[in-house]
Formats: C-alpha cells, sequence, structure tokens
C-alpha cells in the first residue's frame, strides 16, 4: 500500500480539485498524500474528508506546497496560471513530477514552466481527456487533407464560471489545425470578432467562444467550403474524463527524465 506513488491536488476546493481527489481516493494504483489550498481558505487545517462534506479521512488540508510536495511523488494541480507557475517551482525543488491541467497562460508563463522543466518531470496539457487527444490528431489530419477553399473555425463552449478563452483545447485544436495546414498559429489566428470586421480571411483559423450553465466543455472544429462542410466535435459531460487522464499522466511520469511533455506523450499518440 505504502509502495504505491504518493499524489498531491492543489486548488483541493475547486470543481476540478475535487474531482481528482475523489479519482486519485478510487484509484488502487495512487494514494492521497496532500490537498492544497490558498493561505486564508476556510478549509486549510481542516480533514480534507469532512471539508468535502463526507465522513474523515485523516488528512487535513493545507497552505504549505514544499512541505507537501516533499512527501509526494506527483502534483496534479488545476489552478489559475500565477498559482501553476510557483508551483512549478516548488515542485522542480521537490523533485516530483508535475501535472499540469491549469489554461490560461502568458508567454511569459509558459517560459517559466518549461525553465522549471530544466529540472523536473512536467505533464502539460490543456485538455487530459483521451477524447480531445484523438480529436487534436484528426484535426491536424483532415486540415493537412483540405485545402484552403474549406475555412476552419474553432468553436468552444464551457460553464459560466470560466475565467479563460479561448479554452486551453481550442488552442490546442487550432494549433493542430495551422501544423495540418503547415503555417504558424499566431500569423493566421482571428479571435474575437466584433463590429465591422472586414471579410473573411483565406487560410485563416477563427474562435469563437459560448459561456453558459454548467456546460462541462464542448468543442467543434469546423471546416466549411462552398456547398459543404466536415465538423469534428468532442463533447464532454462528465469531469472526470479529465481526472482519469490527469492521474494517468501522473503515473507515466514517473522515472522519467526532466523535461515538458504533453498527453499525446502519455498516450503514446504522437507517432500517429
Ligand atoms: N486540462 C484539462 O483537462 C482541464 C483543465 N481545466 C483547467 O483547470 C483550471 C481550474 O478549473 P476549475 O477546477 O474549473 O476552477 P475552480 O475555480 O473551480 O478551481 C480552481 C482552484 O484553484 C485555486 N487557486 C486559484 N488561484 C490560486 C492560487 N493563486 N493559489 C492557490 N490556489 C489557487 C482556487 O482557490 P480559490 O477558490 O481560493 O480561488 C480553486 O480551489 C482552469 O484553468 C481550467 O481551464 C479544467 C478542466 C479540465
Ligand atoms: O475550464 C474548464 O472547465 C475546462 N478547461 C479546459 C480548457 O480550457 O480547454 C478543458 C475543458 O474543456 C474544461
Amino acid at each position: 500500500m505504502t509502495d504505491l506513488p504518493g499524489i498531491v491536488i492543489t486548488g483541493a476546493s475547486g470543481r476540478m480539485g475535487q474531482m481528482l481527489i475523489r479519482t486519485v481516493l478510487d484509484s488502487p494504483r495512487a494514494r492521497l498524500v496532500g490537498a492544497l489550498e490558498r493561505t486564508g481558505h476556510d478549509w486549510i487545517g481542516r480533514d480534507l474528508g469532512e471539508a468535502m462534506g463526507g465522513a474523515p479521512i485523516n488528512l487535513a488540508v493545507t497552505d504549505d506546497p514544499l512541505e507537501a510536495f516533499a512527501r509526494a511523488h506527483a502534483v496534479i494541480d488545476f489552478t489559475a496560471p500565477a498559482a501553476t507557475v510557483e508551483f512549478a517551482g516548488i515542485a522542480a525543488q521537490a523533485r516530483c513530477v508535475h501535472v499540469i491541467g491549469t489554461t490560461g497562460f502568458s508567454d511569459d508563463d509558459l517560459h517559466a514552466i518549461g525553465a522549471a522543466a530544466r529540472h523536473a518531470t512536467i505533464i502539460r496539457a490543456g485538455n487530459m481527456s483521451l477524447g480531445v487527444n484523438l480529436l487534436v490528431q484528426l484535426t491536424r489530419k483532415v486540415a493537412a487533407a483540405l485545402d484552403e477553399d474549406f475555412d476552419i473555425e474553432v468553436i468552444e463552449a464551457h460553464h459560466n464560471q470560466k475565467v479563460d478563452a479561448p479554452s486551453g483545447t481550442a488552442l490546442m485544436l487550432g494549433e493542430a489545425a495551422a501544423l495540418g495546414r503547415g503555417v504558424r498559429l499566431d500569423d493566421v489566428s482571428d479571435r474575437g470578432r466584433d463590429g465591422i470586421t472586414g471579410k473573411r480571411q483565406r487560410g485563416h483559423i477563427g474562435f469563437s467562444a459560448i459561456r453558459g450553465g454548467d456546460i462541462v466543455g464542448e468543442h467543434d472544429v469546423m471546416f466549411a467550403a462552398t456547398g459543404e462542410r466536415v465538423i469534428l466535435r468532442h463533447i464532454a459531460t462528465d469531469r472526470a474524463v479529465f481526472a482519469r487522464g490527469a492521474l494517468k499522466a501522473a503515473l507515466w511520469g514517473q522515472g522519467r527524465k526532466p523535461g515538458e511533455y504533453d498527453m499525446m506523450d502519455v498516450l503514446g499518440l504522437n507517432e500517429n
């Protein structure tokens, strides 16, 4: 039992934090050794099981990342960009695998995470589900097969609490479409159309974001030509798909050399 990899969950009270805690507690392949919240949060010092509304599990929620990470083999982190950048440095110090599901990073944030990956094993993906990572591969292939007569549009829908747009998944899909087309996404990306935008430019990749209710996560990649459309779609109805992927990544990362990996590496989809 004690030989199982020990996992710490950050953002323990969050939507994904709670889902990750349940996933690790239910897993026969890992054990939960820490749950982190920010200083001042009313869960700090409380038993995690009770804080989540259940029976005690004899694990107190902490606000000390270094102490928690030092006891762990992996930290699974679905929080916010500023927190994740800080955790990346601490996980590198503690020599534990850092699985990053957080989205909405700036270029500077990504640079800092890349620097931490020189000393630590980091697995980062804007979407940890098997289905979306397959969709990313399909998007690259369809974009390579269809020419610029097909306008590419990425449309995503999420719950009304989401703070970043486009979603991390939409950006992964946009990058895959650009790769298939042999262009840089930054050169062809159309975001946030509003007002007199002018006609759509041939070869551009558009992004649209819907926010409402409790939508877990829905993504379409539309290839629209004159007279026909191809639409690739993924619908997540349960956050468990992200949590299962994240735990798989944490286990896959054990014993890997430092560097930045993604879910394609974990799922063995990179060669296809
Ligand atoms: N890659 C993937 O597969 C998926 C990624 N995500 C991403 O995961 C992230 C979290 O999503 P979700 O769970 O819905 O969000 P929530 O807002 O429900 O949870 C975020 C948690 O992180 C904590 N947090 C935020 N900032 C800090 C900080 N500076 N220090 C410590 N803790 C902090 C929050 O605490 P507090 O409440 O005190 O602010 C909260 O507990 C988002 O970026 C989202 O896009 C989500 C689902 C799947
Ligand atoms: O914030 C969310 O909820 C989600 N975020 C990720 C993203 O930005 O793509 C993944 C998933 O769609 C849910």
